[in-house]
């Protein structure tokens, strides 16, 4: 421990609010046993076989307030499968019994408890510190004020040692940020603002050099000692590392073969038959036998098979009476029914996840080079189509397919691209609780809004004057108001697509735009057709050219209220198609 002890003398002193858990939680879990069925399809999709797969078999165990649980397994062994069990986010065919305090998962205990994903899932653009005090604002109860809040995600900063970082930008695949080490400690960051008791977290050293996991353990382990109860999977920690851990369990093909102390594992192995022939790390020692790998000649037959019997000769009863021990519930005072499903309004949560994606926009479908692509093309097409009087009414009926054809897509495409990656931001953070569905989405379609109503409203600014339409202000505003409603209705089927997963497989609306948006010019105008048919000897009606007679001018109302139901059903789609993220068992 002193090398813990000396890690820490450089870090700042820990904030009294994080010194001590505000409820100590005991978690228990009782031949936890997790399957899943596997499909085979047929001919045309058919399902002709359905197997099962048994994930977790039988795992018992129990940590306790102030302990760190460090699960130890190779790729595959059900590690995650596990840790997502005890965090209350897998539902399907679990069987067995989890505890907290002795109840089961519970509103209460969602709010009391952190879970980090292995991936960390945050916003490219934001900085830390902006990261922090969006999740801070929106996690932390009414009770707190907007400063309290504040102060609370400055110390998380200090304490994770980020101050260095704290104005940096998160960064992504192709935007530079902060380091690996720094971005896997804002994901802590973001679990601890809200003091868990409890806390899960997957590989949090994954791809970590030495020192940095050491660094993060360390901070986990500190938070342990106020009184927490910390879950972990962890691969191939080093042995400075593995000392940490006061419980450990091992893992093989979905069996436990040891669970218990840390500083017990290897006595326990030997008194197998099982000892390292050479000084080595014990997480090594542990894989290689969860592998099936042993030096050891004088044990005859499959090492994990016989690891497997000795766990349910040796251990399994013995765990199972522990897990079964009546412990002193912590008095802490909440009661599972006092406790509200959210922590803020849902004012509050619309009005920070506004600000939130509004500033994330700005990088992204409202930024400078998407407001420069679009000014290109206005420009281009204004020049392209530059003047081109009525005696061109097919230049100008082009303009207008222009219109609609580039206007229909760009939105459309912009929301059906970007979704995914919001899409593992909407299933952590409702996962864990923290915004109704309808704030969120409500916040979406608002900040949406810049880049569908700003953007063609320049575009057609340019292109109208520029191509010579139908210079009067009522014909322009109508052009407008048109493009604009079918922009709204294209954004509308991207979101459905994108929240549906659906891709690109409906047919587009843009038809019904086109039939809408031909008030750039009237069906009583006139142009100049060179006599012949004429109804005004040498001026046809514009309503009479061919390729409008074809689309049609009398459909005008109806087309606005086909747009006007997609508007809403488009979006109705996208909102169902979401109720399905971020889903937990409770
Ligand atoms: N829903 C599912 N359907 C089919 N197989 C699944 C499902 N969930 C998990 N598995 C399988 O269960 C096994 C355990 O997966 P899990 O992710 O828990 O392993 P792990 O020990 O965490 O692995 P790693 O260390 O590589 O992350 C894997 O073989 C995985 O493919």
């Amino acid at each position: 421990m002193a090398d813990i002890e000396a890690l820490n003398e450089e870090e700042p002193e820990v904030p009294t609010i994080f010194k001590k858990a505000t409820r100590a939680v005991s978690l228990k879990f009782e031949d936890v046993v997790y399957k899943v069925k596997l499909t085979k399809a047929g001919f045309c999709g058919k399902i002709v076989k359905a197997e099962e797969k048994v994930i977790l078999k039988g795992i018992t165990g129990k940590v306790l307030p102030g302990e760190m649980l460090a699960m130890l397994g190779p790729s595959g062994s059900g590690k995650t499968t596990l840790l997502t069990a005890l965090g209350g986010k897998l539902g399907g065919l679990l069987d067995g019994n989890i505890s907290y305090n002795g109840k089961s998962f519970s509103n209460s205990m969602k709010r009391n408890m952190g879970f980090v994903t292995q991936d960390d899932v945050l916003y490219p653009h934001l900085t830390v510190t902006e990261t922090l005090v969006f999740t801070a604002l929106l996690r932390l109860e009414d009770s707190f004020t907007t400063e309290e809040k504040i102060v609370h995600a400055e110390s998380v900063i200090t304490q994770l040692g980020l101050t260095k970082c704290k104005n940096s930008i998160i960064g992504g695949p192709f935007l530079r940020g902060v380091s690996g080490g720094e971005r896997k400690r804002v994901s802590i960051g973001q679990e601890m603002l809200i003091n868990p008791s409890l806390l899960f977290l997957d590989e949090p050293t994954s791809g970590l050099d030495s020192t940095t996991a050491q660094r993060i353990v360390s901070n986990l382990w500190e938070l342990a000692k106020g009184g927490r109860t910390i879950v972990m999977t962890i691969h191939q920690p080093s042995s400075r590392l593995f000392y940490m851990f006061d419980k450990v369990l091992l893992l093989s093909e979905g069996s436990p073969l040891y669970f218990g102390e840390g500083s017990q594992v290897m006595d326990y192995f030997s008194s197998n038959g099982y000892a390292p022939a050479v000084p080595m790390n014990p997480a090594d020692f542990l894989l290689d036998l969860a592998n099936g790998v042993s030096s050891n000649s004088d044990v005859p037959g499959s090492v994990k098979q016989k690891l497997v019997s000795a766990y349910k000769s040796n251990l399994a009863n013995k765990l199972r009476s522990e897990a079964q021990e009546i412990d002193d519930p912590p008095q802490d005072g909440l009661n599972d029914q006092k406790v509200a499903r959210w922590a803020t309004t849902w004012w509050q949560q619309f009005s920070v996840l506004l600000r939130r994606g509004v500033k994330e926009r700005k990088y992204d479908s409202f930024s400078g080079l998407k407001i420069a692509q679009v000014l290109v093309v206005a420009l281009l097409s204004g020049l392209l189509w530059w003047q081109s009087d009525v005696s061109h009414l097919q230049d100008q009926m082009g303009l207008l397919f222009f219109y609609s054809g580039f206007w229909g897509f760009f939105p459309l495409f912009q929301a059906i691209f970007t979704f995914p990656q919001e899409r593992s931001m909407l299933e952590k953070e409702r996962s864990s609780g923290m915004y109704r569905l309808s704030s969120y989405f409500m916040s979406r379609i608002v900040s949406d809004l810049p880049m569908e109503l700003v953007l063609p409203t320049i575009f057609v600014s340019i292109t109208y004057w520029m191509a010579g339409l139908k210079a009067t202000p009522g014909n322009f505003l109508q052009t407008l108001f048109v493009l604009l409603y079918s922009v709204l209705v294209s954004g509308g089927l991207g979101l459905a697509l994108g929240c549906s997963g659906a891709g690109p497989k409906i047919c587009d609306h843009t038809g019904i735009g086109n039939h809408a948006i031909v008030p750039a010019r009237r069906a009583t105008d006139t142009y100049p057709c060179g006599g012949g048919g004429g109804a005004a000897g040498g001026a046809c009606l514009v309503g009479d050219y061919p390729a409008i007679k074809q689309v049609g001018l009398d459909g005008q109302v109806l087309a606005a209220v086909a747009l006007g139901i997609m508007l809403v059903v488009y979006r109705l789609v996208a909102y169902f198609a979401l109720m399905r993220i971020g889903v937990t068992r409770k």
